[in-house]
């Protein structure tokens, strides 16, 4: 399975919210999808799930234009939008049994489907519960129950990780990675370090134009020699763009810049999150 995005370009009046993205997205690592809130991830989302057609540019699930043919799409597409649909007066099982009979999943490999994600998203226990009584991450992990039934072969998920605990984020993330070996697999965030050790493809948006498209480590590659770290000086000033980090000596500031900002600055290995700042940016090319 691939999908093919041709120079899609969406606006919304005046406002561009994709300008030309062209990206060829394909199995085998989580795809994720990066940028700054505005930067068009969900414009982007919405183009994918057929939920809009783009003001032009193709989109091509193998070959088929899933904008002439949304069904296409549909089909195979399991997705779970930012706000999480939930109905309060059902329990976890019961809502998933009736989004599957609306499927039309034959309720014998529904019921078993519904078992194995119950266990998958540490929800076993409470499949009778109802879902006005969930937390938010309880019911965040349920949206994602409900579109990885019926088994979609594409997979997409919009900010997945809000409102879940770092120990439901990293189950989460290892589910996902798990499913992305031989599914299409695309999440779109702006926390990268939840997409860091698991994606294999990355694609940063800013302002609606496509910045970077492709592997981490080619990204941290570019960001190489660009990132540093020096002690805070007594009475100093910390630039804005600077970020604080704490280390084992004590408070640093970690800058992104070509050259080496100060004598004192040492170079450092960059990390995913400072390799896409840097991008976004516009302080490497990548
Ligand atoms: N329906 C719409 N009508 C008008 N403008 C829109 C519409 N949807 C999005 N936009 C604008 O398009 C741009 C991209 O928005 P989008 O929601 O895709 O960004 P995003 O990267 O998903 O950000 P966030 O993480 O905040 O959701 C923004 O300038 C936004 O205001």
């Amino acid at each position: 399975m691939e999908i093919e995005l041709q120079t899609v370009t969406k606006r919304y009046g005046r406002t561009a919210a994709l300008q030309g993205v062209s990206a060829t997205l394909r199995p085998g690592g989580i795809i994720g999808l990066v940028g700054p809130n505005g930067a068009g991830k969900s414009t982007l989302i919405r183009q994918l799930t057929t939920l809009e057609r783009p003001t032009s540019g193709q989109i091509l699930l193998d070959g088929t234009d899933i904008v002439a043919k949304p069904l296409a799409m549909r089909r195979v597409l399991g997705y779970l939008p930012q706000q999480v649909p939930y109905e309060p007066a059902l329990d976890a099982r019961g809502y998933l049994r009736y989004l599957a009979a609306l499927r039309n999943l034959p309720s014998k490999a529904a019921t078993a489907q519904i078992d194995s994600l119950l266990v998958a998203l540490h929800l076993g226990d409470v499949g009778r519960k109802k879902l006005a009584d969930f937390s938010g991450g309880m019911r965040q992990r349920v949206g994602i129950a409900a579109a990885l039934l019926g088994d979609p072969q594409v997979i997409v998920v919009d900010e997945p990780t809000t409102g879940l605990d770092p120990v439901e984020r990293v189950g989460l993330r290892n589910l996902l990675s798990e499913l992305a070996q031989t599914r299409l697999v695309i999440v779109s965030t702006h926390i990268v370090s939840d997409i860091e050790a698991v994606a294999g493809q990355l694609l940063l948006l800013r302002h609606g134009q496509l910045v970077f498209n492709g592997t981490p480590g080619a990204l941290l590659t570019a960001t190489a020699g660009h990132v540093w770290e020096m002690p805070i000086e007594p009475g100093g000033t910390v630039a804005p763009d600077a970020a604080l980090i704490q280390t084992a000596d004590g408070l640093r500031v970690r800058v992104i810049a070509a050259q080496q900002p100060a004598a004192v600055a040492e170079a450092v290995a960059p990390r995913l999150e400072d390799a896409c700042l840097a991008v976004m940016e516009g302080k490497v090319d990548a």
